[in-house]
């Protein structure tokens, strides 16, 4: 390969991962030789040529092979003569592998933050007022009040975006603060590094040495005992200095299995907050966030209203696969030039719908309406045209139109094999009965609640 290739492929990858990660992590990659499929590079630390594999080697591999430049492996080595750079202090700082901003921290052992994740771009609701709030209060600075700040919650319900928008705020009210976040998987590895490098000494004082220290998803370290040793000891040597700590994790200190008591009541020491599962009215809002993120990106896209309203409804599972639907959703719709409507939803989104599915099916929803209007359920189902069955059962059917994604032919056949013209109808009645009659729309909201708790 080239240097003129290789030049190619990087400016590729600059594309790829955004600014901050290539300075980081792609500009100190050293382009040395290709031989028989392996392209070997050499890096400035043994740490820097993991990360870079583990992270972005399928990226390079896939834009090398776009090149034209045959290479089925990478390979990372430190030259020669270059030791590896010591992890000290204020140690030689032209080859940092993970810097945050502005000034100069780069002998600092943290991983890049997200430049998406900040307070802006967070979507504040009930479900996570109070993790919010806390956030907030210890990226003010200050005397630290509590310590740590520990969060936890269920997956991708915001932990991470929160502490890389605390770092964010922190490093632009006191650029010279020393934060560092990083997961308990790269603490532990940077610890199982020392280790073997025989730099112990230098992972302690460069780890003693920061303002702000956070670590991302802590229940990683359960069971693994010297990491949890080594994290004990940084922590309580952190909170002796009065230095901030702000820990995550999937679950309350007490209930993380495998971690050694005096840690669980460490992390318990200061304040403790819970992210909850989403609300109907924080998806809503997220999805609103999102969308006018993407107005620039997708100009002239219509969406059909009550698309995102269908979507705050039925995807409940994590605001992660929320914004993975709104973003397959656009780029589809861009793709085939069409107005984002229900029926284009329910088409691209079909997996990630019928894999919510599984909490709401129609038969709890027969069961609710029917329980709800007092009328039995055999009649909700049967062949009875009264109104006071009629009703329910519409209702019922659009109910099953939009919590569930089964088809129209798939729900008549639920409501004692009718014909999908039938339950097109219902949906439509109910739909326009919803805007005039507020009764039947202060039953929709009821039992929409009812079906998701
Ligand atoms: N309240 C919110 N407002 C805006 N975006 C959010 C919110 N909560 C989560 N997100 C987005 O959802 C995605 C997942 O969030 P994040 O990575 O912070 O989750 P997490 O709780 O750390 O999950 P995990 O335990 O899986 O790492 C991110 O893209 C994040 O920006």
């Amino acid at each position: 390969m080239t240097n003129e290739e290789w030049g190619k492929v990087r400016n590729k990858l600059q594309k790829a991962v955004g600014q901050n990660n290539y300075t980081s992590w792609i500009e100190p990659l050293e382009f040395a030789e290709l031989d028989g499929g392996v392209a070997r590079f050499l890096v400035p630390t043994n740490f820097l040529g993991n990360w870079v594999s583990q992270n972005f080697g399928d990226q390079i591999l896939k834009h090398l092979n776009g090149e034209g430049v045959k290479v089925a492996r990478l390979e990372f080595k430190v030259p020669e003569k270059a030791k590896p750079r010591p992890v000290v202090p204020n140690a030689d700082k032209t080859a940092a592998p993970a810097t945050i901003t502005k000034p100069d921290h780069s002998d600092l052992p943290g991983a890049p933050l997200d430049a998406r994740f900040t307070f802006d771009s967070f979507v504040v609701g009930k479900p996570n007022e109070l993790a919010h709030a806390a956030a907030r209060r210890v990226a003010e600075g200050g005397p630290v009040t509590f310590n740590p700040l520990f969060l936890y919650g269920g997956v991708g319900l915001g932990k991470t975006h929160l502490m890389h928008a605390i770092a964010h705020e922190m490093k632009t009210r006191q650029p010279d603060l020393r934060v560092v976040y990083l997961s308990a998987e790269q603490f532990m590895y940077r610890f199982v590094q020392a280790i073997r490098e025989k730099q112990m000494i230098d992972f302690k004082q460069l780890f003693r040495s920061v303002d702000v220290l956070m670590v991302d998803d802590v229940q990683f370290i359960a069971g693994k005992d010297s990491t949890q040793e080594e994290f004990f000891h940084t922590f309580n040597a952190l909170v002796d200095q009065n230095k901030q700590i702000i820990i995550s994790a999937d679950r309350a200190p007490g209930e993380i299995k495998d971690l050694e008591d005096r840690i669980k009541s460490r992390l318990q020491c200061g304040l403790v907050v819970d992210l909850h599962p989403t609300d109907y009215e924080l998806r809503l809002g997220v999805l609103q966030t999102k969308v006018n993120a993407y107005r620039e990106q997708y100009k002239g896209l219509v969406i059909a209203d009550g698309v995102l309203e269908y979507l705050a409804h039925r995807i409940s599972t994590n605001v992660r696969v929320l914004e993975g639907a709104l973003m397959r959703l656009f780029a589809f719709a861009s793709l085939v030039g069409r107005e984002i409507t229900l029926e284009l939803a329910q088409d691209c989104l079909g997996d990630i719908l019928r894999a919510s599915d599984r909490k709401v099916t129609v038969e709890e929803i027969q069961r609710k309406v029917s329980e709800h209007y007092n009328i039995r359920l055999s009649d909700l189902i049967g062949p009875r045209r009264v109104r006071t069955i009629a009703r329910p059962r519409q209702v019922a059917m659009y109910l099953a139109k939009h919590m569930t994604s089964r088809s129209l032919p798939e729900i008549g056949r639920r409501f004692g094999g009718r014909d999908h013209t039938t339950v097109m109808h219902g949906v439509k009645r109910i739909d326009e009965l919803k805007g005039i009659d507020d009764q039947i729309a202060e039953d929709l909201e009821l039992l929409r609640r009812a079906l998701e708790a």
